[in-house]
């Protein structure tokens, strides 16, 4: 149908042409814990201490010696033993130790008896159930042991990660220094908010998309504004954006048109690596190497610019920072619960909604008009409905592939 998308590169191919040619950045800082949220381990981390550092009761219960309940006699409490206050006495044969969850064992303790499982009788302690060695107690080091990796190099810092590091005492860790990232939108017709919309305007929605997922990547952004379609204005942002960046990204003005000469001027400055992909939306995306930086030319389409920025610059944002794990979640199959409409050429990212139909079944559902402009269909959804090149219109009932939102697109 679409003979003009001949010719234009898949999704893939332009993924390994980019990340083929960059090198991650070798440069790392000490941070504190609470200044790395979002940041990427340097090397791996490796834990000074046992974890837990002592044999330590499970329970709320009573510390015993199996010698001592063989005989089922009733035994009297000798001491207590609380976490942050162990007992320190001396512990006589034929007795208990009082304990609580998180408390020093004492020495000598075989077992821990959880207190539901004894009775009271005149003070002293009647167990009632069988005891095996070693129960309720949790080991020096059943966790992690002293000198293990808890963290490989190149891992993300986040509430699962930073929070181990604070069990084993790290105040301080090893990342990776930010990416530096200049952006600039361009466009005769944008405008900032906070003012009222002029004839023929249009409120600039790309430069907050953008700068804010970079923000939740972990990166310096540095904002240059927005930027007029005249080549002399877009020479100096561009060359202004290479002296400061690791990363220029651009929105807008990279397709064909009369006041599109974000090309040209990659052209002119740079040298491109690839133009033009098989997706939609997302096609006239440009890639190449400016002076000191590499250069992303997002198209001007605010759906387009952000399925760009996801599907593209935070691959390569991942490459340049050494992170391990992929960028982008794995795809799934699911039935379509509604009719969408395709036409072959291009690799489609439609979004969608997944859910879990009244069968228990997970099926996604769209959010309507899908053009690259409607930006509020990505307020609804919570994934891409990622639909092959060749493929057509979509019948409800079909088998489709989903790629769920990761912590980028999701509040
Ligand atoms: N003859 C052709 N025309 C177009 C083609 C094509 O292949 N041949 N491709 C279309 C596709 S697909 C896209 S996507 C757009 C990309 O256009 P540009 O990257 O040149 O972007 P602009 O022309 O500057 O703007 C496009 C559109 O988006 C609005 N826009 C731009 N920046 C922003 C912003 N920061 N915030 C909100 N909205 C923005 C702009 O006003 C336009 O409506 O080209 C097609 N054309
Ligand atoms: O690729 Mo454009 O992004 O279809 O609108
Ligand atoms: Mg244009």
């Amino acid at each position: 149908m679409e003979s003009f998308t001949a010719g234009l590169i898949s999704l893939e191919e332009a993924q390994q042409k980019m990340l083929a040619q960059l090198t991650p950045i070798a440069d790392a800082e000490n941070v504190s814990l609470a200044a790395a949220a979002g940041r990427i381990t340097a090397k791996a981390v490796t834990s000074p201490i046992a974890v837990p550092p002592f044999d330590n009761s499970a329970m709320d219960g009573y510390a015993v010696r199996l010698a001592d309940i063989s005989h089922g006699e009733p035994l009297p409490v000798a001491g207590k033993a609380f976490a942050g206050a162990p007992f320190s006495g001396e512990w006589p044969q034929g007795s208990v130790i009082r304990i609580m969850t998180g408390a020093p064992v004492p020495a000598g303790c075989d077992a821990v008896v959880m207190q539901e499982q004894t009775e009271t009788r005149e003070g002293a302690v009647v167990i009632t159930a069988p005891v095996r060695p070693g129960q309720n107690i949790r080991l020096t080091g059943d966790d992690i042991q002293p000198g293990h990796v808890v963290l490989e190099a190149g891992t993300r810092l986040g509430a699962a990660e930073l929070p181990l590091l604070a069990s084993l005492g790290i105040a301080q860790v090893s990342v990776v220094r930010k990416v530096r990232v200049a952006i600039f939108s361009t466009g005769d017709e944008l405008q900032p908010v906070g003012e009222p919309l002029a004839e023929g305007a249009i409120y600039d929605t790309n430069r907050f998309a953008v700068s804010l997922m970079l923000n939740k990547l972990g990166c310096d952004v540095i904002d240059l504004g927005i930027i007029k379609d005249n080549p002399a204005a877009l020479r100096a942002a561009f060359a202004e954006a290479d002296r400061q960046a690791d990363v220029v990204i651009s929105t807008g003005g990279v397709s064909v048109g009369e006041a599109d000469f974000t090309k040209t001027m990659l052209e002119e400055l740079g040298a491109i690596s690839f133009w033009k992909l098989a997706i939609k939306p997302g096609k006239p995306f440009a890639f190449g190497r400016l002076s000191h930086s590499w250069f992303c030319g997002l198209p001007g389409n605010p759906v387009s610019a952000a399925v760009t920025f996801y599907q593209l610059v935070q691959p390569l944002l991942a490459k340049l920072t050494g992170l391990q794990k992929s960028a982008l979640p794995p795809r799934q199959k699911v039935r379509c619960a509604s009719a969408l409409k395709k036409s072959p050429g291009r690799l489609d990212f439609q979004r969608g909604i997944l859910r879990q139909n009244a069968q228990g079944e997970l099926e996604v559902q769209t959010t309507g008009m899908q053009g690259s402009h409607v930006f509020s269909s990505f307020a609804q959804a919570n994934c891409f409905i990622v639909l092959e090149r060749e493929r057509g219109n979509v019948e409800p009932g079909e088998w489709v592939e989903v790629e769920p939102f990761n912590a980028l697109l999701e509040a």
